[in-house]
């Protein structure tokens, strides 16, 4: 059957005047779809598990704003909660109680979080807790994965995952050689990688930081003995064991990955979620450490908007919203019939896949599979994808614009949506 004739006009109006004004017409690099080609969906308004675009199509949403948006879009709670507190000020710059609030809530699901500090993206909670890694050790060394992305800071623009490896650039031009010399790179699920890495920089090591589950590289799972031996070597080398939560936190499980895998370990990154769709990161941890942070400690950091009501307000109610009985369940539930019927229809129609979810966080690769590393990742057809991609939007849904992220389902998608994407992918896979 022809693909249903999707209307962009006004998309790429809007698209092309942004070029002249944004970098590539866009503030975050991926959402310009250069990896699946065609110009991008530009939105107009979300609601609950759907994004409608500028040109009236309505699509289902699994990239929910890459994360925040689990309880769906425009919440009415959260929406509500916002209105009521916007009329007491969007931006402090003060102390405020909603701050221990949301504080509390993390502390309180995440054991190894004793103390937290808010920021105001990923990016700034993870080069915050890089710089605390080494003023706790007073070592400089740190060690990353390969396609692991830990937002955009320097040392972490080293064999980057998301962004930089999409845009196929390993490395990212301005980033000092020195910084880099500091980043050392592993095998993700190679223990043997990490052992060689402190082995040849003994006793220099500050820390280890991963995705704990990788969604920028596609959507790829540890294996519990790769954390635990991470666990255990970081321990026996004095180094600060840090577990990039900013998409996987309050998504995989309400005690993030951490609780999903038993897997303890001493700083957490947080993003996404907690925000609820404003713009709130975090880093926390145990207290001996985070008592390192100024004014406390002498580590600097700081931030005019960290903390801020509004964002407080939507990081608490989305948490509060998740904390209802059946949550992760429902995500579980709906989030496995997905993939996995989208993984039946490939095969029904000899395209090889492999791929899978933990709750509300999925993923696959077009390749046989199975893929532990993004090394095996780039065995992915990435043409087909792109093929993919497309096509999908043609039949209404909205699916991350390239093979190396991963997708998000909320607790508004329904059993309806999930049908309705399956029988959308029969129809591609028979085309495609
Ligand atoms: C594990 C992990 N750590 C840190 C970050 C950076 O967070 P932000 O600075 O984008 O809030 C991210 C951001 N994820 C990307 C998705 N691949 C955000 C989307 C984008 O870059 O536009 C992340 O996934």
């Amino acid at each position: 059957a022809a693909p249903p004739k999707l209307i962009t006009k006004r998309s790429e109006e809007i698209f092309k005047e942004a070029q002249e004004l944004l970098p590539g017409g866009v503030n975050s690099p991926v959402r310009a779809f250069r990896s699946v080609g065609g110009g991008p969906i530009v939105f107009d308004r979300v609601k609950g598990a759907y994004c409608y675009d500028v040109d009236g199509n309505k699509y289902v949403d699994y990239v929910g704003s890459w994360g925040p948006a689990i309880v769906g879009h425009a919440n009415d709670e959260v929406n509500e909660a916002l209105k009521a507190q916007i009329e007491k000020g969007t931006s402090f710059g003060a102390p405020c109680a909603l701050e221990n609030v949301l504080a509390k809530m993390v502390i309180d699901r995440v054991p190894s979080v004793e103390m937290v500090r808010f920021v105001s993206s990923g990016t700034e909670a993870c080069l915050s807790v890089l710089r605390l890694m080494r003023a706790y050790t007073g070592r400089e060394k740190v060690i990353k994965f390969t396609g692991c992305y830990h937002g955009h800071a320097d040392s972490f623009l080293v064999k980057a995952g998301s962004g930089v490896i999409t845009l196929g650039l390993p490395d990212s031009p301005g980033v000092p050689k020195s910084t880099a010399a500091a980043t050392l790179t592993a095998t993700y699920n190679d223990l043997e990688s990490v052992k060689e890495l402190f082995a040849a920089n003994k006793g220099e090591v500050a820390g280890v930081i991963l995705e704990p589950v990788v969604g920028n590289s596609g959507f790829i799972v540890p294996t519990k003995e790769f954390l635990q031996g991470l666990r255990e070597l970081c321990t026996a080398e004095g180094a600060v064991l840090c577990f990039d939560e900013v998409m996987t936190g309050f998504r995989i499980a309400k005690g993030c990955a951490q609780e999903h895998f038993g897997i303890t370990p001493d700083l957490t990154t947080m993003g996404k979620v907690i925000g609820g769709g404003l713009p709130v990161g975090a880093y926390g941890g145990k207290k001996e450490i985070m008592k390192m942070v100024a004014p406390a400690g002498p580590m600097y950091q700081a931030g005019t908007l960290s903390g801020n009501p509004m964002a407080m307000t939507a990081g608490i109610k989305t948490l509060e919203i998740l904390a209802r009985p059946g949550a992760y369940e429902y995500l579980e539930k709906i989030t496995a019939r997905l993939i996995d019927g989208i993984m039946s229809a490939a095969r029904e129609h000899g395209h090889e896949i492999t791929g899978g979810n933990i709750s509300g966080m999925f993923g696959f690769f077009f390749c046989k599979g199975p893929v532990h590393c993004f090394e095996d990742a780039m065995a992915a057809d990435t043409a087909k994808f792109a093929r993919f991609h497309r096509a999908m939007l043609e039949e209404g849904v909205y699916l991350a614009p390239s093979q190396f992220e991963a997708g998000f389902t909320s607790l508004a998608h329904t059993d309806e949506d999930v049908d309705a994407t399956i029988a959308a992918a029969r129809r591609v896979f028979a085309r495609i």
